[in-house]
């Protein structure tokens, strides 16, 4: 790949840490506001490292558990699974509260207040005094804080959002803070990292993968990219919608390697029927996406990595064939993020290469 910062011809570059970087610093600046890698400051890199073995130990202890199969290994306590998540969740508090007390911290005086960014509230009660009707305080409150409306605001308004962490911290802790204990912000944070950054950046890189090993489908992109953006300028997040053919290739990166191919455990919060099946409450089920991404029956060759046919598609989903964010109540809340962020990221990786 080019080396944008020397003169000299082009380097290797590991993708994977790459991706991996890049995904943890979008999700951290816009939880905590900091950005971990790139900064060459060693002691915030050395953050970055921890919170990461924090996050590649909570996946390998969610992996499936055997003891959920067989019930009997559990009673004997053969993984010893309970002990490791608490120790787990002892680590992982120690760290939160970590960023926590520092969001805390009181910051400087006078010059700190010219420069500060308006915050989400103060946003939204702009928005309230031209429609009260529509940004009533109750909305105002119970604001959904990742979202696209958010997004939104933020964007018409010209501004930054403000770290999740802190809108948590000043405004909803000091409004209900039996609601908004420490505890259910630090595992808020948690959830929505450990939730966002392994399926983005592993997407990521099996994106480059798959254009790398069809060279056609990045010239399409490439040629794509020249036509709306040129080559003067790197592309911006609110580039992507001009970008179809980009969203084509997610999608089918998502329905060949879709990041949660069972989908996180459902449970069935009353008796119903599946398939001609009856379930009885309380079952867990799993949902393998897995095979209905690479259905004969539902897709053309599945084998093959054909982004054409998404052509005309809005969105990330095609009814229950294509549901690589899960579907209903309990799909992912990111999904309205990726094809922008996640969009943008790969496209960034792709330009240079032209
Ligand atoms: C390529 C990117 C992503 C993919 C493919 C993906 C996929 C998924 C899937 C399949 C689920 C389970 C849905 C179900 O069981 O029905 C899920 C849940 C979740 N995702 Fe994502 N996700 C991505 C990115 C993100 C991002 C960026 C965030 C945070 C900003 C996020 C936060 C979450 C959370 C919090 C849940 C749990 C939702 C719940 O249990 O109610 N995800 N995601």
């Amino acid at each position: 790949m080019k080396d944008s910062d020397s003169n000299s011809s082009y380097s290797h570059v590991n993708m994977k840490s790459a991706f991996y970087e890049f995904t943890l610093n979008v999700m951290m600046r816009m939880i905590s506001g900091k950005r971990y890698f790139g900064g060459d400051i060693p002691s915030v890199e050395e953050e970055g490292r921890r919170f990461r073995e924090i996050l590649d130990e909570t996946f390998l202890l969610a992996a499936p558990n055997v003891g959920d199969y067989l019930p009997v290994l559990g009673w004997l306590g053969v993984n010893r699974l309970e002990n490791k998540l608490v120790r787990l969740q002892e680590k992982r508090d120690v760290f939160f509260q970590g960023l926590i007390e520092q969001l805390r911290k009181p910051k400087g005086g006078e010059n700190e207040n010219k420069n500060k960014r308006k915050t989400m509230i103060e946003l939204l009660l702009s928005l309230q005094e031209s429609d009260p009707e529509y940004y009533t305080d109750a909305m105002i409150t119970s604001f959904v804080l990742i979202g696209e409306e958010v997004d939104h605001v933020a964007r018409t308004e010209g501004c930054f959002l403000p770290p999740v962490i802190e809108v948590l911290l000043k405004s909803l802790q000091e409004s209900d803070p039996g609601y908004y204990t420490e505890a259910m912000i630090r595992n808020f944070v948690l959830v929505l990292l450990a939730g966002g950054i392994d399926t983005s950046s592993g997407t990521m890189e099996w994106t480059m993968s798959l254009l790398l090993n069809h060279p056609q489908v990045l010239e399409k992109a490439q040629n794509e990219i020249d036509r709306n953006i040129g080559k003067d300028r790197l592309v911006d997040e609110s580039d992507i919608p001009n970008l179809p053919y980009l969203r084509c290739i997610i999608n089918e990166t998502l329905r060949l390697y879709p990041p949660g191919p069972i989908l996180i455990p459902h449970e069935s919060s009353d008796n119903c029927v599946v398939g001609g099946y009856n379930i009885p409450r309380g079952t867990m089920l799993l949902v393998n996406q897995w095979a209905i991404h690479h259905d004969p029956k539902l897709w053309n060759k599945p084998k093959r990595f054909n982004p054409e046919r998404f052509e005309g598609l809005e969105g990330t989903r095609d009814g229950f064939k294509l549901m690589p964010f899960g579907s209903g109540r309990r799909s992912c809340p990111g999904e309205g993020r990726v094809g922008s962020s996640y969009g943008w990221g790969d496209s960034r990786f792709d330009h240079p290469m032209l």
